[in-house]
């Protein structure tokens, strides 16, 4: 049996559930890794220099074996995200740190600690195979999968699962992730896939789309209404483009961040009215590595005002972290919110707390998203009021070359990548629905 039967009894409409229970499994299958002894291969390298292309690897690994809870799914397609950049070039740290971290904890969990790592945090595809006490799911069944990898087994998680002491990110903290052929996940990970999207489609909001939904909308994150003005980095970029979405649909009135006049026509083109392109306005909240310069924040909040009629910012939306926290926390109103989850220009942020604390400001950490908060993201695709933001697509012989584009920066929305799919476009079951959005579904599409 090999991964082509697996695609044939996909691509077949007659295929019933006992059809796919009854494939036989293939001993091996295509994957994207990184490989444990080149963890050094960037030693000394700038951030920026690190390439991605040179670390990925498209391997033949063997199937994992699967335990109680868990299910084999048949990937389509993937997308990338950045937690892949970060594995792929071995920064904050090794990813294989986590492997062995989690490999510790239980003889099933040493499945995971391996020399190679399949990474990985979003799939589309069909359920081949459920393991003991799997009762909603069954082979055959049309999926997306979130990243939220949870064992529940301490009480701290049970009232929302982020906080459960033993919680990974699928593809990122665990093993046997997205970009591949097939991936085993935790059946309480999957969702159903909404049926008038490709493949490709399904498969690129996942990670980022949960996520936004939590750091914006949740009141585990920053709780957002109607009339907020919520200021976006990024707000073209694969979490930005979600959070402008839920901004635009829920009633608050979004300040979108850029670096490009053609970035600035994608947030037009979703509804943005209020858009900063910040290359070409020049703001250098650093005079130099060490010092940030107040004006500049002054400048960006006075530019902000021009754009609200005079009004500060609810809620700042962050995730660059380093380079712009310090500017995000002067330009928040009174009361006002700052949510982020992440620092990609630096976590070591530097900001001047006598605006935060004299005007009573938040800070709130997020982190992806639990399996309701991403339930309910993903119902928001599945009914066509969010639509994903996939401009291009690779095959999976090129994810590195997809990681070097969204490492660089050189990339709109999600990247797609597609892993049994042979082509783009297959996977739609809704037809009618499909037409009523395709304008809005097509929206980044080779840009
Ligand atoms: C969905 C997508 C998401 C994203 O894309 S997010 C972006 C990508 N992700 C990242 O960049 C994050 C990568 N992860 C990390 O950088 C690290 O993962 C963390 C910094 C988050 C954590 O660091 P660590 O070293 O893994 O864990 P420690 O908690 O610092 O543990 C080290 C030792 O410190 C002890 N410790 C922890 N808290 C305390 C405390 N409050 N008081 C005293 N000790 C403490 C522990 O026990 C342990 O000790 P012992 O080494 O002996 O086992
Ligand atoms: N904790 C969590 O659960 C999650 C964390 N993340 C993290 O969030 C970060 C962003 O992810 P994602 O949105 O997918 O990445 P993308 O690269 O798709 O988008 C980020 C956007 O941020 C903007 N940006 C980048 N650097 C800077 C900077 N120095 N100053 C201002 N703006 C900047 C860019 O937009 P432009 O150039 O147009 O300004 C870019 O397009 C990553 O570090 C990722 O690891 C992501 C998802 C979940």
């Amino acid at each position: 049996m090999t991964v082509k039967d697996i695609l044939a009894a996909i691509q077949s409409p007659d295929s019933t559930s006992e059809d796919f229970a009854a494939l036989p499994l293939p001993e091996s299958y295509r994957a994207i890794t990184v490989h444990k002894d080149e963890t050094e291969m960037f030693a000394g390298l700038a951030t920026r220099d690190k390439d991605p292309r040179k670390s990925i690897h498209l391997d033949e690994v063997p199937l994992p074996e699967l335990g109680p809870g868990e299910a084999l799914v048949a990937v389509m397609a993937s997308s990338v995200n950045y937690n892949s950049v970060w594995t792929s070039i071995f920064e904050p740290l090794s990813t294989f740190g986590f492997l062995e971290r989690y490999g510790r904890t239980s003889e099933l969990a040493k499945r995971h600690d391996l020399p190679y790592h399949i990474i990985g945090s979003d799939l589309a595809g069909v359920v081949l195979r459920t393991g003991p006490g799997v009762n909603a799911w069954r082979p055959g069944d049309e999926v997306v999968a979130h990243c939220l990898s949870v064992e529940l087994e301490s009480s701290d998680g049970h009232n929302d699962t982020m906080l459960d002491p033993e919680q990974r990110i699928w593809g990122f903290e665990t093993n046997f992730g997205g970009l591949a052929e097939i991936a085993l996940v935790k059946s309480n990970q999957l969702m159903p896939k909404p049926d008038h999207l490709s493949w490709e489609e399904a498969a690129a909001p996942g990670l980022v789309n949960s996520t936004a939904y939590r750091q914006l909308v949740s009141r585990n994150g920053a709780g957002m209404k109607q009339g907020d003005n919520v200021l976006i980095w990024g707000a073209s970029g694969g979490l930005g483009s979600y959070a402008t979405q839920f901004a635009l649909a829920g009633g608050a009135n979004p300040i979108c961040v850029v670096s490009s006049e053609q970035k600035a026509n994608i947030c037009r083109s979703m509804g943005a009215e209020a858009i900063i392109d910040r290359n070409a306005e020049g703001y250098k909240f650093w005079k130099d590595e060490n010092t940030q310069d107040p004006k500049e924040w002054k400048r960006f909040g006075k530019r902000i005002r021009e754009l609200t009629g005079g009004e500060d910012i609810d809620i700042v939306f962050e995730h660059p972290g380093r380079e712009t926290f310090g500017a995000s926390v002067f330009v928040t109103r009174k009361g006002g919110t700052i949510t982020t989850c992440a620092s990609t220009s630096g976590y070591m942020h530097e900001y001047d707390n006598r605006y935060l604390w004299m005007s009573l400001k938040r800070i709130i950490g997020s982190h992806f998203a639990n399996y309701r908060e991403a339930w309910e993201a993903n119902r928001l695709i599945a009914k066509g009021k969010i639509h994903p933001t996939l401009s291009k697509v690779y095959s999976l012989e090129d994810t590195g070359q997809a990681a070097f584009d969204v490492h660089r920066n050189l990339h709109q929305g999600k990247v797609g990548v597609l892993c049994m799919a042979p082509e783009e476009g297959l996977g739609v079951r809704d037809q009618a629905k499909r037409a009523q959005h395709i304008d809005a579904i097509n929206r980044f599409r080779n840009i």
